[in-house]
């Protein structure tokens, strides 16, 4: 397949060692160290899909960059998911392809799974509070993390009690507190923590490195062009 690489950092540049082993071509990279390629001139002419890893401030212009143009796009920045029920509404109204996710670890999806069944039998039994913690490196831009957010929703959804998050301890039992930790170049570790008078329970994903997060991608790639609408790693790893 012939990829387009949007965001040519530490992410772009792994999932181009990923994708070039697989067996892909680089259409093209678009990012600030290429200013002469313009993603205005890539379509379904010259690419089969993009993958964008960029900012939180230029991934949603991105995207839609990508829809009106025809490309199916794979994204996984974070930090900008407040926009994105217009970019889902551009998808179908442009009957393009997008696939989102916060995290494109396997391994990572999996704990989002197991986490909410976890979630909903701590919520059952009862007398467990619960809290995320992220740990990343210090170049990270947004805060909390979008795989935090995402382990955040999956917790909400089965702690009724518990309204919203909250980017600090909580103040209140309606709150979910999310830490979050910048340390050196940490990759990505998150960890849930139940917690009842008697006993704690953790679970813990840690990165090694971002290799995980690239075949993530890499494998959405592969399988966005040939589905229409929007989708996530659920739909791409049958969750
Ligand atoms: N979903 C997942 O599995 C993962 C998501 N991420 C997310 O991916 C994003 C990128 O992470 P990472 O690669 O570590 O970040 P980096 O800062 O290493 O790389 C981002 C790259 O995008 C470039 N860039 C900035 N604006 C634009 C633009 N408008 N068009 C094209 N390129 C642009 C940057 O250029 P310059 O430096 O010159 O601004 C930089 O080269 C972050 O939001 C991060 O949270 C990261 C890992 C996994
Ligand atoms: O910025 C990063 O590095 C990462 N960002 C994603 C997030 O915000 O959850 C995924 C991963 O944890 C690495």
């Amino acid at each position: 397949m012939k990829l387009l690489l949007i965001g040519y950092g530490k992410m772009g540049r792994t999932i181009e060692a990923q994708a070039l082993s697989r067996g892909h071509q680089i259409a093209g990279i678009i990012d600030p160290s290429h200013p002469d390629v313009k993603l205005a001139d890539f379509g379904s002419h010259n690419a089969d899909v993009a993958i964008e890893f960029t900012h939180p401030d230029a991934a949603f212009a991105n995207v839609t960059a990508c829809l009106r143009q025809g490309l199916p796009v794979v994204c996984g920045s974070t930090g900008w998911l407040h926009r994105f029920p217009e970019a889902k509404a551009l998808a179908q109204e442009t009957g393009g392809s997008l696939f989102y996710a916060s995290n494109y670890s396997v391994g990572v999806n999996l704990f989002f799974h197991f986490n909410e069944y976890v979630a909903a039998k701590m919520h059952q039994f009862g007398g467990y509070d619960v809290q995320v913690r992220e740990i990343h490196h210090v170049h990270k831009v947004d805060q909390p993390s979008g795989t935090a957010l995402t382990v955040a929703e999956g917790i909400l959804r089965h702690y009724p009690e518990k309204k919203t998050w909250r980017n600090d301890a909580a103040e209140s039992p309606q709150e979910l507190a999310i830490l979050s930790e910048r340390s050196g170049e940490v990759v990505g570790t998150h960890i849930v923590t139940y917690s009842s008078s008697a006993d704690v329970l953790e679970l813990k994903h840690e990165a090694l490195s971002r290799e995980g997060f690239a075949h993530g991608a890499v494998l959405a790639a592969e399988w966005l062009p040939a589905h229409q609408g929007v989708f996530g790693m659920k739909d791409l790893l049958g969750l």
